[in-house]
C-alpha cells in the first residue's frame, strides 16, 4: 500500500500539462468492438482505469498494441485496439467489479456480435448507480435483456434496430452505450434528453470520424442514422476538464498561479464561474487557462448538475476550497445520493462542514491542520489532497488506488508547480 505525503503551505506557480479525460477515453476505446479494423487512440492518460478497461476488450478479444513510439514520454500515450476477432461476448464480473465503466462494452458488443453478457456492475461508495436505463435503451432498439445470476445477457441476433430512446433523466454513460449501439442498427435512432456532456459529443466525433452518421452530440437530441460498418480511425482523446478544474482549485487554495496547459475554457464555464466567484482571476491565453488568486477565497454556493452545469465531479474539490474560504458556502449533491464521503475526513483537518440530506454547509476556517485522512472514492481523494496543500504540517492520504484511477502523475505535476508531495509506502 502507499500513500501521499503533503507539507502544506506552499504557493503553486507554474504550468500543469492536462491530460487525455478518462471519462471520454473509457467510451473511445469501446468504439474498437463495432469495427473489424485498427481504433488507433492518442493522447490516452496513463491510469488504472485505461489499464482495467484494456484488459476487459482483451478479454473479448481485442488485441491491444502501443503505438506512436516513446518519444518525450510518449509511451503508451497512443494504442492501437482490433477487435477484428471477437471470440468471448462474455465480460466477467472479475473484471468489471473494478469499473463501473465496463457497461460501456454492453451497446457495442451486442450491436456487433449480436449477443453480450455483462456482469452486473453494482454499486460503489458514491451511489447506487443502477444501468435500467442503458437497458431500456437498448430494449428500445429491439435487445432482448434478461438478467442471469448477476449478468445481463442482451441479445439481438438479427441485429438492432433504429427506434426512438427518451431519457427520463439525461444519463452520460446510458446516451454512451445507446449512442454506440445505434451507430450499427439498422435504420434511425432518435435520443431525446440525451446527456450533454462533452464527452459525448467526443465520442459521436470519434463515431463519425468511422463512418457513423451521427448529428446532435452535445445537444439533448441526437439523431444517429444506422450503417452497415463502421471502419478504424485514429483519434485523439479530449483533455480532462475535471483533472483541469481540480488544479484550478489547487491555484485558488494555495494564492498561486497556474496555466493548465490544453484546458478548453468552454467545456468548463460553470466552474470556471464558480472560481471567480470565490475569487479568482481567470484568463484564457492561447494554449491554455491561467488561473490566479486575488488574494481572498470568498464562499459560494454550488448545486451539481449534468452538463452544462456544475459537475458532480468537481464536488468534493469545491468543498476542500469552501473549507477555507471566508464566510459560509451551501454545496449541494444533485446527482449521486451519497457522494459526501469525504466529509468527514476533511473534518479531520478542521474543517466545519454540516450536512442536511442533500446538502452540506461549509463555514469557511482560517487553516486546517494535517492529519492522517482516508480517501474514499477518487474525487474525495483529490478533495483531500488538495485541502492537505494548504494544512498546516503533514497530511498523509492513505488508499491511494482511488486516486490513480483518475490523475495521471498527480504528485509528480503537483512538484513540478512547487508542492511538498511525496508518494511513500505505508
Ligand atoms: C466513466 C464516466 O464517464 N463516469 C462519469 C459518468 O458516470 P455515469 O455514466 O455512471 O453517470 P450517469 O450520468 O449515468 O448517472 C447520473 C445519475 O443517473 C443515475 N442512473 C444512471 C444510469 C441508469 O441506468 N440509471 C440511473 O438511475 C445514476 O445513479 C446517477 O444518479 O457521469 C457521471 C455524472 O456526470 C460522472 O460522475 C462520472 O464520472
Ligand atoms: C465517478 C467517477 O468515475 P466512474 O464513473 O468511473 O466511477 C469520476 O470520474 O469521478
Amino acid at each position: 500500500m502507499e500513500k501521499l505525503v503533503i507539507k502544506g503551505g506552499n504557493r503553486l506557480e507554474g504550468t500543469v500539462q492536462i491530460s487525455g479525460a478518462k471519462n471520454a477515453a473509457l467510451p473511445l476505446m469501446c468504439t474498437c468492438l463495432l469495427t473489424d479494423e485498427p481504433v488507433t487512440l492518442n493522447n490516452l492518460p496513463r491510469l488504472a482505469d485505461i489499464t482495467t478497461l484494456s484488459d476487459l476488450l482483451n478479454h473479448i478479444g481485442a488485441t491491444v498494441t502501443i503505438a506512436g513510439g516513446n518519444a518525450g514520454g510518449h509511451a503508451g500515450r497512443s494504442l492501437t485496439f482490433d477487435a477484428s476477432n471477437i471470440h468471448d461476448t462474455v465480460a466477467p464480473y472479475d473484471i468489471v467489479r473494478k469499473m463501473r465503466a465496463s457497461i460501456l462494452v454492453l451497446g457495442p458488443l451486442v450491436a456487433r456480435a449480436g449477443e453480450a453478457i455483462v456482469s452486473l456492475p453494482g454499486g460503489c461508495a458514491i451511489g447506487n448507480r443502477p444501468i435500467d436505463l442503458h437497458l431500456k435503451a437498448l430494449e428500445a432498439l429491439g435487445a432482448q435483456i434478461d438478467l442471469e445470476q448477476g449478468y445481463v445477457r442482451a441479445s439481438a441476433p438479427k441485429g438492432l434496430q433504429g427506434g426512438t430512446v427518451n431519457f427520463p433523466f439525461a444519463s452520460v454513460g446510458a446516451t454512451e452505450n445507446i449512442l454506440m449501439a445505434a451507430a450499427l442498427a439498422k435504420g434511425t435512432t432518435t435520443i431525446e434528453n440525451a446527456a450533454r456532456e462533452p464527452e459525448i459529443a467526443d465520442l459521436a466525433a470519434c463515431l463519425n470520424s468511422m463512418g457513423a452518421k451521427i448529428t446532435g452530440a452535445g445537444t439533448e437530441t441526437i439523431t444517429v442514422e444506422g450503417v452497415d460498418r463502421l471502419h478504424g480511425t485514429d483519434y485523439t482523446v479530449m483533455p480532462d476538464r475535471i483533472e483541469a478544474g481540480s488544479y484550478a482549485v489547487a491555484a485558488l487554495m494555495t494564492r498561486g498561479n497556474l496555466l493548465l496547459k490544453g484546458a478548453i475554457a468552454k467545456h468548463m464555464q460553470a466552474m470556471l464561474d464558480k472560481l471567480k466567484e470565490a475569487g479568482g482571476i481567470i484568463t484564457v491565453e492561447e494554449g491554455g487557462i491561467r488561473v490566479q488568486s486575488n488574494g481572498h477565497i470568498k464562499g459560494f454556493n454550488i448545486v451539481t448538475q449534468p452538463f452544462p452545469g456544475f459537475p458532480t465531479d468537481m464536488q468534493a474539490q469545491f468543498m476542500a476550497l469552501a473549507a477555507v474560504a471566508e464566510g459560509a458556502s451551501v454545496i449541494t449533491e444533485a446527482i449521486f445520493e451519497n457522494r459526501f464521503m469525504h466529509v468527514p475526513e476533511l473534518t479531520r483537518l478542521g474543517a466545519d462542514i454540516t450536512v442536511t440530506g442533500a446538502s452540506a454547509t461549509v463555514r469557511g476556517v482560517s487553516s486546517l491542520r494535517g492529519a492522517p485522512v482516508m480517501a474514499t472514492d477518487l474525487r474525495a481523494s483529490m478533495s483531500l489532497a488538495l485541502a492537505g496543500l494548504v494544512a498546516k504540517g503533514e497530511t498523509h492520504v492513505n488508499r491511494l488506488y482511488h486516486l490513480d484511477r483518475g490523475y495521471e502523475h498527480m504528485e509528480e505535476k503537483l512538484r513540478n508547480v512547487g508542492a511538498a508531495v511525496e508518494r511513500v509506502a505505508s
